[in-house]
């Protein structure tokens, strides 16, 4: 069953995504009521059944669909065909060509067999299905599965298969066994279908295909654009639409948030969403001729700020050629009218660490090789790289130095034209790659130990030529740089005395420099695009932005640290904002219907360990870590062992590590055991001051400005308050607890929609589908969270006249005449004999627990399988009479043949028989002369009479010749 094919209104308060009732359904024909006597069995049979409810594991593969999808396609191709854009794609000559229903599929089990089928948990597939072939009273079910073993299994340990008619569904909110198998395999399905986008309730999930598909042309964009969730297959142009009329329509802020793994999907799914908007706003704006040139510059602008983007935040890693390493926010402002009027970027989590160690499978960030490949001979002059070549820094060296397909010269020239759409001047461009090759050179700065003392840090003979290079492009001197990196003075008491340094610490502040200056460098280039994204000033109107939120998943590795809590944390909180956005709409469309729920914020349930990691009384995990990292004794132990003390035992969401200095948090999607070395470094983030003040005084006005913020003070005193002052001393917990709390105060003013992209396998491969690692990630990303809470409630629910079109067919003795659709559905209900907890009656729609329906659709196939064995068995009986029929006639007419033939040589052996067959050709000749003798006598007694006739004749003609003359004499 396919609700939402009778079109209707956007589904923006249904937030499991059923179909919405549409105000002027199709034609509802009611099933003919059928001969009571035909059906006499299975309803005794069904109200047995419904009353003494056997939950089993029964399940019958459904067979009427027909009219489902045929309504479903029928609404769809209407849409195709108004909108003039019908695509050939979507209906795949594949499926044409083995008969399936080409828009849902259907493919399944639909031989009226009646045979159970149930998914058992496999250690290679996760799921393997299979036929379940006996049922034994001790609860165990012998299951012959689809790869040919046959195995005996707890029925508690089996999910239920969903009747096939729920294959390949657009929405797996439909689905009515709501288990992870069952979408899974939903999902594996449509994969192999190329059919990537599927709904899930509010998510929309996605399957990265690894291949690129004819799903996003302009004819696409024409296709989604203006059309209702329901009109048209899930794809995430249809999502772009709803927000982008959400936004017209009802001027509220809207965001699209687009999470996964790396390499699932996320930037490209983000590219797609912007590429949709321009699209759709720049024929908005096209209609005012005025400000639609100007504005469809703007929108190239959003579009070509992206290359600038990926060629500094992205790199190549084992998962992905051109990975993000940052998360975005990027705001899309509108006008009320749908006018793009500006665009904003914010961006979080930027993994710096790349910058000075790359993994050796792995690239650094793209800019590095770009401008190492491309840059022309002035350039590299003027950054003083010369003739060095990617094997000649260290921050390069390791690790791959070209991406298979990938031509970094070519991508150089397409950020030199990005910077130039983007209004970068000469200028800029040159001071914001000044940076990027000082970055270079610091990197190859060799520090040794000291000849006299053994221990203190020393440069290299060789260190000074990069030293002098880089601090040349950063604008400092160069021995004041030197001095302040090998001997940096500290504060001690009243006094500032020089301390010394070991070559690993003075190796560890220049890279923390490199690091330092390449995300500061980031942000600044975030910022000039912003201001050249920002017309705020030009719109009068109000503005309302659609918000594209592009981020890591849930990370859970072998050795989960600082930077995965940072993620894991974010995503939990992301994950409360779903759930308590779902709570909301839920909350919104039962009250709606005015039915009755106790209503359950889910929202709540993840609270226990947001507050462990960031509450400040009781102190939770990130205040915790940030005490520590002022505490002069503090390690990494003791913050440890402070924690244990904190929350052990006080918290169900936390335990210590059993075997690594840790701990173990319970997340929404998996407990996770977190490391702590290194975390009070992780969070303090040191810069060494003396060498960042130095850079807040660069004679480059472009560096300064990045370090403006530890501009030094005229005396010491002033210097230090200015750092206190300006919050220098942010860690790095403060710092992203912060930028998450203003993201989610930006998301909680937005109507959200959600994106969950979906890794399918290891190997880059398309159509290679890896159900395990698929449900791992469907657990991740809060698919399944989703589900659970969907089952809580009632995620199943129809439109009265789709309910009684289908299982009113159940019932006898419906009432004749008009029955208004309330009115019938409870009569059906109760009828049906449902226990009243499993459904409740709204104002429109009937609702139902999940796997309700599923019950009802199994009543309905045995109905029809009855109706079908009826008449085939009928059908059956008439052909097979006729046959036997024939055959009684047949074997009659031999017998008659067999007794003539017997009689026949019988009579061969009579004498008189034989006497008569060879009188008989003489009889023959007898009779042939006594006829001859006949007609002879005839034609002499014909001759006879002729003779007489002719003299009789004769003689009256004489006669009357005679009296002829004696009249004519008389009268002369
Ligand atoms: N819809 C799609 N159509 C075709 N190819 C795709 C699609 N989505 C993803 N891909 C392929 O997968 C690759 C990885 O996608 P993408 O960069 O968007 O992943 P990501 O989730 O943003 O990863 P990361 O978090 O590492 O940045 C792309 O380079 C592209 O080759």
């Amino acid at each position: 069953m396919q609700p939402s094919s009778l079109g209707g209104s956007p589904r923006r308060n249904n937030p499991f995504g059923r179909h919405s009732p549409s105000p002027s359904p199709s034609p509802q024909v009611p099933p003919s009521r059928p001969k009571s006597a035909v059906f006499s069995t299975s309803i005794a049979e069904f109200e047995k059944r419904s009353h003494g409810r056997n939950s089993s594991l029964s399940h019958s593969p459904a067979v009427t669909v027909v009219s489902d999808s045929r309504h479903r396609s029928t609404s769809f191709r209407q849409n195709i065909h108004t909108s003039g854009t019908f695509a050939p794609q979507f209906i795949k000559s594949e499926e044409l060509r083995r008969g399936t229903d080409p828009v849902h599929g259907l493919e399944g089990n639909n031989d009226f067999s009646g045979k159970r089928y149930v998914w058992l948990k496999d250690a290679e597939k996760a799921f393997v299905r299979g036929e379940v072939v006996e049922e034994r009273d001790n609860g165990e079910l012998s299951v012959r599965c689809e790869d040919g073993s046959e195995r005996n299994v707890n029925s508690e340990h089996v999910d239920k298969v969903n009747p096939a008619k729920f294959d390949k569904a657009d929405d797996m909110a439909e689905l009515t066994h709501l288990n992870e198998a069952s979408v899974v395999h939903n999902l594996h399905l449509r994969y192999q279908s190329d059919l990537i986008y599927t709904y899930s309730g509010l998510f929309l999930v996605t399957v990265n295909p690894y291949c690129p598909l004819p799903i996003y042309t302009n004819e696409y964009v024409r296709m989604y654009k203006g059309q209702n969730r329901e009109d048209t297959r899930p794809h995430i142009f249809a999502m772009a639409d709803q927000a982008f009329r959400n936004l017209v329509e009802e001027g509220e802020h809207q965001s699209i948030l687009v999470t996964g793994e790396s390499g699932a999907g996320k930037t490209e799914n983000t590219k797609k969403v912007i590429q949709y908007l321009a699209a759709v706003a720049t024929s908005e704006a096209s209609a005012s001729r005025s400000t639609g040139k100007q504005l469809s510059n703007l929108s190239q602008q959003i579009l070509r700020a992206n290359p600038i983007l990926e060629a500094f935040g992205n790199a190549q890693t084992v998962r992905n050629n051109n990975s993000s390493r940052f998360g975005k926010f990027i705001r899309i402002e509108f006008t009320r009218s749908g006018q793009i009027s500006g665009a904003y970027i914010d961006w979080v989590l930027l993994e710096k660490s790349r910058v000075v160690k790359p993994n050796n499978r792995e690239r650094n960030y793209h800019i590095f090789y770009q401008l190492l490949q491309g840059a022309d001979k002035e350039l590299r002059q003027n950054l003083l790289l010369f003739d060095l070549q990617i094997e000649d820094f260290a921050y390069t060296k390791d690790g791959n130095d070209s991406i298979a397909g990938v031509s970094d010269t070519e991508e150089w020239n397409s950020l030199m034209e990005a910077f130039q759409v983007m209004n970068f001047s000469n200028d800029d461009r040159l001071c914001i790659l000044r940076t990027i090759a000082a970055i270079l050179h610091l990197g190859n700065i060799t520090v040794t130990k000291e000849s006299i003392r053994g221990d203190q840090a020393a440069l290299a003979h060789e260190a000074y030529e990069s030293l002098e290079k880089a601090c040349r492009l950063l604008g400092v001197d160069m021995d004041t740089f030197e001095k302040g990196l090998l001997h940096p003075r500290v504060k001690a008491g009243r006094e500032w005395v020089e301390k010394v340094q070991t070559p690993e610490q003075v190796r560890l502040a220049l890279d923390a420099l490199a690091k330092g200056i390449y995300e500061r460098c980031f942000g600044d280039l975030v910022n000039r695009i912003n201001n050249q994204l920002d017309r705020r000033s030009q719109t009068s109107d109000d503005t309302f932005f659609i918000g594209v939120l592009d981020i890591a998943g849930f990370e859970i590795f072998e050795t989960n640290s600082f930077e995965q809590l940072c993620i894991n944390y974010t995503n939990e909180k992301l994950q409360q904002f779903f759930n308590h956005h779902m709570f909301v709409l839920e909350q919104e469309e039962y009250a709606r219907e005015q039915i009755e729920w106790q209503f359950i914020d889910f929202g709540k349930d993840l609270q226990p360990t947001i507050d462990l990691i960031e509450l400040t009384n009781p102190i939770g995990i990130f205040s915790c870590l940030d005490e520590d990292c002022v505490m002069p004794k503090a390690s990494d132990k003791s913050f440890t062992e402070k924690l244990h003390s904190l929350w052990d035992g006080n918290s169900p969401k936390y335990r210590p590590s059993r075997l690594k200095q840790g701990f173990v948090l319970t997340h929404y999607a998996a407990e996770v055991e977190y490391t702590t070395d290194d975390w009070l470094e992780k969070n303090k983030d040191p810069l060494n001051d003396n060498v960042t003040r130095l850079l807040s005084s660069s004679t480059d006005k472009h560096v300064a400005n990045l370090f403006s913020d530890y501009i030094d003070a005229d005396d010491e005193q002033g210097f230090s308050r200015s750092r206190v002052k300006k919050g220098l001393f942010r860690t790095v917990a403060q710092r992203h607890k912060d930028q998450l709390s203003s993201l989610m105060n930006q998301l909680h003013s937005t109507h959200p929609h959600f994106v969950r992209c979906i890794l399918p396998n290891h190997k880059k491969r398309p159509k290679l589908f890896n159900a395990p690692l698929v449900l791992d990630q469907l657990r991740c990303n809060g698919v399944l969270e989703g589900i659970r809470i969907a089952r809580t409630g009632f995620p199943n629910r129809l439109l009265f006249s789709e309910f009684r079109q289908r299982y009113e067919v159940l019932c006898r003795d419906m009432p004749k005449g008009y029955l208004e659709g309330q009115n019938a559905a409870q009569i059906i209900l109760t009828k049906l004999g449902l226990d009243k907890t499993w459904y409740r009656v709204g104002r429109t729609k009937v609702f139902f627990r999940a796997g309700v329906l599923a019950e009802l659709e199994e009543q309905r196939d045995a109905l029809i399988r009855e109706i079908m064995t009826r008449f085939q068995s009928v059908a059956r009986g008439f052909v097979q009479r006729r046959i036997a029929n024939k055959r009684l006639y047949r074997a009659e007419a031999t017998r008659i043949i067999q007794r003539n033939f017997h009689v026949y040589l019988d009579m061969q052996s009579n004498p008189w028989w034989r006497l008569f067959t060879k009188m008989k050709p003489l009889l023959g000749a007898t009779r042939t002369a006594a006829e001859v003798k006949r007609r002879d006598e005839k034609i002499e007694k014909l001759e006879m009479w002729r003779s007489t006739v002719l003299n009789r004749l004769w003689r009256a003609s004489e006669l009357l010749l005679w009296i002829k003359k004696r009249f004519s004499s008389a009268f002369r």
